[in-house]
């Protein structure tokens, strides 16, 4: 029988949190036409002479802030640990392998280490609950780049999305419980944001994302592929799952990057309303993360608690992503054995 191997891909993080190995990550990540998807001169000039100079440093000193000595990256630390545990829930029976999407490990290097082992049969999860061109449209892309050079060509399938995947809900949930959600003032469930234009793009019919104020806020047969769209499923998913009231909670788009509109409301902006009502303490899920990183340890907990304690507000707690949760290596698990 052929050997079987899962490719686990995230999006990768830089190898140190030195200006020069920001700049090099951020390079490589923000010249990919996916993500800035614009021409490509100006997304040269762009990334080239404005991003990568001017935002390194200031992203390098973030990443020094959460770059923890024994272990790192928060992201790479969690991703190891994730395929660990996969790889022993699986045993003999599959070779897991992790890549990034930018940077190391490549999913260049992890392919070639599953070509080595003679697998026939590869299926790649993109570790992004909630489809986007951006995030798991990229990973297919590099995948099937690579694999165009492979002379024969093994089984491959590919995760699209798992916005409603009953364990990803669970573990979330289960995080959760600790902090006794009943007893905050106000939910968050902060998403990571994206372009508007990528939302319409994504639109097959191009008759559905963002032609009303709330087309994207409930999943249809029309949008069933728009990010935002599957982002508010998971969000209201977890709100069921914890009897969390409609009223007690607001889904919104944290990590706005340059002056374009971004899918909203952001996380920056419902963060200040709700300090201005007099609400003192929050707590925020980040679902479109299956580890936590610097957009969840950094941008939650302390850029948004900063924000909301300056306005009057007391407490924000971010429950923990889903890491490396025996309820969500179970549902990886499930995933693989089912796909
Ligand atoms: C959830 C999936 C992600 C989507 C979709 C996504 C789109 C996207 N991101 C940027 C710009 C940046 N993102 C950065 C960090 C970052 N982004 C994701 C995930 C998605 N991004 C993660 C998991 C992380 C954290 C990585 C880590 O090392 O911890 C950053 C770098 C950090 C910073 O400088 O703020 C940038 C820049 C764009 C432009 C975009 C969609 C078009
Ligand atoms: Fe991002
Ligand atoms: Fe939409």
């Amino acid at each position: 029988m052929g050997k079987k191997a899962v490719l686990l891909v995230n999006l990768g993080t830089p190898n140190s949190p030195s200006t020069a190995d920001v700049r090099t990550y951020l390079n490589e990540f923000l010249m990919d036409p996916r993500v800035i998807d614009i021409n490509p001169i100006s997304r040269t000039l762009l990334v080239r002479g404005l991003i990568a100079p001017f935002r390194a440093p200031k992203s390098a000193k973030l990443y020094q802030a959460i770059w923890d000595k024994e272990t790192g990256s928060p992201l790479m630390h969690y991703s190891l640990l994730q395929q660990k545990a996969l790889q022993q829930r699986l045993g003999d029976d599959y070779i897991v392998e992790l890549a990034m999407r930018y940077q190391n490990p490549s999913i260049e290097s992890a392919l070639n280490r599953l070509k080595a082992a003679l697998v026939d049969d590869i299926q790649v999860i993109a570790l992004f609950p909630q489809y986007a061109s951006a995030s798991t449209g990229s990973v297919y892309d590099k995948v099937m780049e690579l694999l165009l050079q492979w002379p024969t060509k093994p089984n491959i399938s590919f995760v699209n999305s798992f916005h409603d995947n009953e364990g990803m809900i669970a573990t979330f949930a289960d995080n959760a419980q600790k902090y006794n959600p009943e007893t905050y003032d106000h939910i968050l469930f902060s998403f990571h944001g994206l372009p508007q234009r990528q939302l319409v793009k994504a639109d097959h019919t191009q008759q559905h994302c963002l032609k009303s104020s709330d087309c994207c806020q409930t999943l249809t047969d029309a949008n069933k592929n728009c990010y935002s769209a599957q982002s508010h499923h998971t969000a209201q998913l977890i709100a069921e799952k914890l009897n969390i009231p409609k009223d007690k909670y607001t889904i919104c788009f944290q990590s706005r990057l340059g002056n374009d509109p971004w899918v909203q409301p952001y996380t920056s902006e419902i963060v200040a309303k709700l300090a201005k009502e007099g609400k003192k303490s929050l707590l925020v899920f980040c679902p479109a993360f299956v580890a936590d990183c610097l957009e969840t340890v950094y941008e939650v907990t302390t850029e948004y608690g900063d924000e909301f304690k300056a306005l009057g507000g007391e407490k924000v707690q971010l429950v923990e992503s889903l890491n490396d949760s025996p309820i969500w290596i179970d549902a990886l698990e499930k995933m693989v054995r089912e796909n």
